[in-house]
């Protein structure tokens, strides 16, 4: 049979999803088509909170695998709402591509180097916030587009900078125009940003496609993910709210940091935690830092580590901070 492979049309949802299908077919001999999708996200002009803010982009290619239009979609899971979705479940997360944050800057220019009151554009509320916090003398432009139309907006002078991931660069092809990446410690990024999802229907059984999954999937990746998007699902915030994460897995520990920020740079909360896991990746939470189940498994760990750290926000006055929640 051949897979078929929801995506949208983007040049970035495009690349990636070509990545995917070139790794199932490389790793299982599987052939792969892929099916574009056009949402409503990628034509309009408004607003994304206009839009309905979290999960414009993801609804629709969600329909089309729903009506059985295609075997599995390939979605940025940064861009992903974290409730289920009825029917669909996350069948895979690749290996996962580098989470920073660039800066693509005229002349070789850095944060540091960019003249007082240059103008800086970014449609992220948490790249706005952090953007105001190193420098708060920039003017901020909130912009929208792909990756490459942010990019024009530096070619063409209208901009001094724009803040972009590298993943979606790297993807595109266009690190070149990298001037500075930000070190994720003092710069946490979207949660899962670099990160892909790869969602199939509820009661996908097929051969192929089963082996395809086991074939591309990565579970330190999708711990990694799944710790810094808990935090979101236990604040119950969006993919627009001011919010960083980082998680780190190694054989031994799930460490997370995740920060809430002033939405005008004015205050931030960061905080830190980790969760243990022992060497045949059944886990378990050291008393030193959050008490937990006994023994569960590497996600069951990431979630609790996440939603712990979570608490601890919200304990510290996230809340106050920051509008957590979007509509
Ligand atoms: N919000 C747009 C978006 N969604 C996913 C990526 C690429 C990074 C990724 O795959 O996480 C981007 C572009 C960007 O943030 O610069």
């Amino acid at each position: 049979m051949t897979l078929r492979i929801g995506t949208r049309g983007s040049a970035l949802a495009l690349a990636q999803a070509g990545d995917i299908a070139r790794e199932i077919t490389e790793r299982t001999g599987v052939a792969t088509e892929l099916v574009p999708v056009t949402t409503h996200g990628d034509v309009s002009r408004e607003s994304l909170s206009s839009l309905g803010g979290t999960g414009v982009f993801a609804s629709a290619l969600r329909e089309f695998l729903l009506a059985g239009k295609c075997d599995l979609v390939v979605h940025s899971m940064k861009d992903l709402p974290t409730q289920k979705y009825d029917g669909l479940r996350i069948g895979a997360v690749p290996p996962r591509a580098d989470a920073r944050d660039t800066l693509c800057a005229r002349d070789g220019l850095t944060l540091d180097t960019l003249p007082e009151g240059a103008r800086v554009g970014t449609g992220s509320p948490r790249r706005a916030a952090q953007l105001a916090a190193r420098r708060p003398d920039l003017a901020i432009i909130d912009i929208r587009g792909n990756v490459d139309t942010r990019l024009g907006f530096v070619a063409s002078g209208e901009l001094d900078a724009v803040v972009l991931a590298a993943a979606g660069l790297g993807r595109l092809g266009r690190t070149e125009k990298v001037t500075e990446y930000f070190d994720l410690e003092s710069w946490p990024t979207a949660p899962a940003q670099g990160a892909l999802a790869i969602e199939v229907r509820d009661e996908a059984h097929d051969d192929d496609l089963l082996g395809a999954l086991e074939a591309i999937h990565d579970s330190s990746a999708q711990a990694a993910a799944v710790a810094e998007r808990s935090i979101l699902f236990r604040l119950e915030a969006g993919c627009a709210a001011p919010i960083g994460a980082h998680a780190t897995v190694s054989e031994s520990a799930i460490t997370l940091l995740g920060a809430v920020y002033a939405p005008d740079g004015s205050g931030q909360l960061v905080l830190t935690g980790s969760g243990k896991l022992d060497a045949s990746h059944a886990a378990t939470v050291g008393a030193d830092d959050f008490s937990g189940p006994a023994q569960s498994s590497i996600i069951e760990t990431a979630e609790y580590v996440g939603s712990a750290l979570a608490d601890e926000l919200l304990a510290g006055g996230a809340a106050r901070l920051a509008p957590l929640t979007q509509d």
